[in-house]
This record gives structure tokens, sequence and C-alpha cells, in this order.
């Protein structure tokens, strides 16, 4: 097995966890045989502005892991001209490949793994940070909570192609909020005036509908142009089924508002009846 020497500490690579265009994260151990997980990033073919996305990321991640345990832990990282290397805390399973493997899940974890992304999200919120491209595969478990591992600045990666990826979390529309579709101000790859916190608000609501019908609201819909007509027609009705949590349901129903100003916010999500743990 290969190894990694990150600030003068070697590393002994277990297994390839993931990998997108430029980027792998490996499973790797430490001298002391603690599980970590490396980000590698080769910058060979990067123009600039992938280099400053990459450090802009790393320096939002660096700064926000005082305020929550929601947010991955970021032990240390090398920059080179011609690479990165990203040393964070280890989780068990993304949230993407969890749902998929979990036919049904259970009520009090599903409910625990909510509050974590809300307060994951609301944290990079007061930091003047809006993901707009939330789904599954952003979310890792470590032991019993959920952690956000990226904050949608830099490119993300695809898992390794050994997990077999159907809908392969890179470039999903299913989690994609109306206003990022309607959106007509912006320039692909420029942060456009109509996303806001409230687009997040979706995203995270789609993740929820995912976690308790077992598919994203609009999964069905397989022509990518029908499904993005129907994330923005208003006569479109989503399917929200009978459930035991009623709270839940209007949990899902106030997230799942195409108007952003009418969407409830991460705020009233974190007071909602749905997050007091009597059940
Ligand atoms: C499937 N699986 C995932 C883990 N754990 C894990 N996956 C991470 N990224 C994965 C890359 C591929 C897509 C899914 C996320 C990171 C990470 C970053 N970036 C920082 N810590 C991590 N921990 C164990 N199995």
């Amino acid at each position: 097995n290969e190894s990694i020497v990150i600030k003068g500490k070697r590393f002994l690579v277990l297994k390839m966890i993931g990998q997108g265009g430029s980027s792998k994260v490996y499973q790797v151990l430490d001298q002391r045989n603690q599980l970590f997980a490396v980000k590698y990033v080769n910058l060979e073919e990067a123009d600039a502005q992938t280099v400053e996305s990459y450090k802009n990321e790393i320096e939002h991640l660096n700064r926000l892991q005082q305020y929550s345990d929601q947010i991955i832990k970021l032990y240390d990282y090398e920059i080179t001209n011609s690479y990165i290397y990203i040393l964070m805390e280890c989780g068990n399973l993304d949230l993407s490949t969890w749902l998929r493997n979990r036919k049904t899940v259970n009520p009090l974890e599903r409910k625990l793994y909510w509050k974590n992304m809300l307060e994951a999200v609301q944290t990079i919120h007061k930091h003047g940070i809006v993901h707009s491209d939330l789904k599954p595969a952003n979310f890792v478990i470590v032991n019993a909570s959920l952690k956000l591992i990226d904050f949608g600045i830099a490119n993300c990666i695809q898992p390794d192609v050994t997990s077999i990826m159907t809908d392969s979390q890179v470039g999903t529309l299913n989690y994609m909020p109306p206003e990022a579709i309607k959106d007509t101000s912006s320039q692909p790859g420029k942060a456009s005036s109509k996303i806001s916190t409230k687009g997040d608000v979706w995203s995270l609501g789609c993740i929820m509908y995912c976690m308790t019908y077992g598919k994203t609201p609009f999964q069905t819909i397989t022509n990518q142009i029908t499904k993005l007509h129907a994330i923005i027609d208003p006569t479109h009705e989503m399917e929200f089924p009978d459930i035991a949590e009623k709270d839940l349901l209007d949990v899902l129903k106030r997230c799942l508002v195409r108007n952003p100003r009418e969407r409830i916010s991460i705020a009233e999500l974190l007071e909602h009846s749905y997050l007091k743990l009597q059940s």
C-alpha cells in the first residue's frame, strides 16, 4: 500500500473513498493507527479560478471549525503548485450511500440527522455562505451524527466508480430549488441574485422528503427538461402521502414551497415542533 506525507507526517492509504474530475478522497491511517480522510486535488490541469476556489473552500472550512460539531473536522492541509492534500475526520459512510442501502429509516435517527443538517447549514449561512447545491453526498455519518463535508465553493467529488452510483449525485437536479431554475440574471458559474439561504432550505427539504418517502419529490420524472418544468410549475402538485408524524409532514410541506419568500427559514425549522424530542 502506498503512503502519503502531509506536513511531514506519513499516512498509510487504506482505500479510495471517492473521486471526481481532478480530486480523490482516501481513507488513511496515521502512525498511531488513527483513521482519517484525505482529499487529494491534482492542480496540474487546474486553472487559477479552480485553485482559488479550493483555497477559498479550505479557508472557510478552517474558519468554521470552531462554530459547530456538524462541520467535518479539518486537521491539516498542504497546498503546493501541483497538488492539495486536506486531512480531515473520516465518516463511516456518506448520507447518499446510507440512504440507498437503507430501505426504512428509523424516525428518531431521521429526526437527529435533520437537526444536524439544520445546524450545519445554519452555521455556513451565519458566515455568509450559501451552499446552493446541497445533496445527501455532502453529508457523512460520523459515529451517530451527520457532518457537512463541503460548502459548495470548490468543485465537487464523484464517489468511486466501484460504489455503483445510479443517480450519481453530482449534477443531479433532484434537489434544485425553483428560483435557481427560473433565475434569468445569472451567468453560468456566477453567484446569482436569486439564490438565497432559502434555496438551501428547499434542498434540505428534498433530502428529508427522501428520508421520509424513499425518493425525492421529482425523482420519478426521468426526462430532465420535464423535471425542470415540474419543479417550477405551480400547478404541478407535489405528493405528500399521509404519515404518522404530522409534524414531519408539516416540515416537508413548508420546506417545499415554491416561493422562496413564503418558504420556512432555517431558524424557524430549528424552532419547529418536529424537533421537540418528546416522541
Ligand atoms: C462512501 N464513504 C464515505 C466515507 N467517509 C467520508 N467520505 C468523505 N467523502 C466522500 C467522497 C465520495 C462521495 C461521498 C463523500 C469525506 C470527506 C470529504 N471530502 C471528509 N471526510 C470524509 N469521510 C466512508 N465511506
